[in-house]
């Protein structure tokens, strides 16, 4: 055997100089994209350009089929080169988006996102403060320079926090929140302040390696072109900024948040119920089932006051779950009665109310599942 393991080596030594010459390439890009950055923050350009990395993907594409490389394929690389370089320009400096800097404070700036977005704002050369349980004193002295503050504080003191704030901001600061549930906070900020306020609520969490590619939701409550610069200053650390409604945004955060959780502690208790540990299931997991474990399994990892904040945040959410339960007994007759016939019409309700998303979702996970059992399987 071991002769004919000779008759690789010739290939195989060339293969690791390609394999060199690839890395030596990319490092050389590195070095451009390390270039790009400086230009960005003296020009105030934004870290990432999605109509740039269109274009570069579908002609990459066309590029990598004349190659006979597999187009899919070569996209997935190049994305995976872009996001690198994403990341490389969101390490020191980032691009201002006014034309002095913003004097903003973060109430709940030892927390998580807290902590995130005041080094974010630092970096671009803002001036930042930061408020937490124990400097409430500081103020005072802060207010008469505050460009914007910041709420981002636990979901079930927001409101508390927001009052405490009534009459003690001049009237040219703008007033925001980070809560993920909209409606109340901008309620309580339109009560506690008369000046330009707007409810925002950044959809990831704090552990994100930055911030290019990540949903910034804004809710206008008043002025809402006074905020404008901090838009744009999202946009330029590399965020997708989207306007919504509160009341719609918060219809569709009660069953993303409130119901998502609870079924995920629905999932997990259970299988504490029925004695069933993970990794005994991992045993047995295809891709699909292990990147659904992982989805539940995730939640475990975080902090059960968060998610409790988050599940029972306010009368709406509670109500929600309440009437999940009610539909839950309505599909559980389903099985008590041992009705194929209704499992089947209930089923194929839902996959008429989903339409095309169904097959775009088969698609999609499909993606995530190759790739997943790529990297762990
Ligand atoms: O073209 C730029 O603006 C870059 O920073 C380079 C690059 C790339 O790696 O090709 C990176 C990020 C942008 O979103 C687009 C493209």
């Amino acid at each position: 055997m071991s002769h004919r393991h000779k008759e690789l080596e010739s290939p195989r030594k060339r293969i690791d100089e390609i394999d060199e010459q690839i890395l030596d390439l990319l490092s050389e890009r590195g070095d451009i994209v390390r270039d790009v950055i400086k230009r960005k923050v003296e020009n105030q350009l934004p870290v990432f350009v999605p109509a740039r990395e269109e274009e570069k993907t579908e002609a990459f594409k066309k590029l990598a089929r004349t190659k006979g490389i597999d187009p899919d394929w070569a996209e997935d690389f190049l994305r995976m080169i872009m996001t690198a370089s994403r990341a490389t320009q969101s390490q020191e400096t980032f691009p201002i988006a006014t034309d002095k800097p913003k004097h903003i404070l973060l109430i709940g700036g030892e927390g998580g996102m807290g902590k995130l977005y005041k080094r974010m704002a630092d970096q671009t050369g803002h001036i930042t403060y930061s408020i937490d349980k124990s400097n409430w004193y500081e103020l005072e002295e802060w207010a008469p320079k505050l460009d914007m503050v910041i709420v981002t504080v636990p979901i079930n003191v927001t409101e508390s926090v927001i009052e405490r704030l009534s009459g003690r901001l001049k009237k040219e600061t703008i007033l925001a929140d980070f809560t993920s549930n909209k409606s109340n906070p901008i309620d309580a900020m339109l009560k506690a302040h008369e000046g330009p306020v707007v409810g925002l609520h950044p959809m990831h969490g704090p552990d994100v390696q930055n911030l290019s590619k990540q949903l910034m939701v804004f809710c206008d409550a008043r002025d809402r072109n006074k905020a404008s610069w901090f838009k744009d200053q999202c946009e330029l650390w590399g965020m997708r900024v989207i306007e919504a409604d509160p009341e719609k945004h918060d219809h569709v955060m009660h069953l993303v948040q409130g119901l998502r959780h609870f079924v995920a502690l629905l999932h997990g208790s259970f299988m504490e119920e029925y004695d069933l540990k993970p990794a005994d299931m991992l045993d047995y997991s295809s891709p699909i089932y292990r990147a659904e474990l992982m989805m539940t399994g995730r939640i475990f990892a975080q902090d059960a006051e968060l998610y409790a904040d988050i599940v029972f945040a306010n009368k709406e959410r509670r109500d929600l779950l309440i009437k999940f339960f009610d539909h839950h007994k309505k599909l559980a007759t389903l099985v008590e009665e041992n009705d194929r016939e209704g499992f089947i019409k209930e089923f194929e309700g839902v996959t008429d109310f989903f339409g095309k998303f169904a097959t775009q979702a088969l698609e999609e996970s499909g993606y995530l599942i190759n790739r997943l059992a790529d990297r762990f399987a």
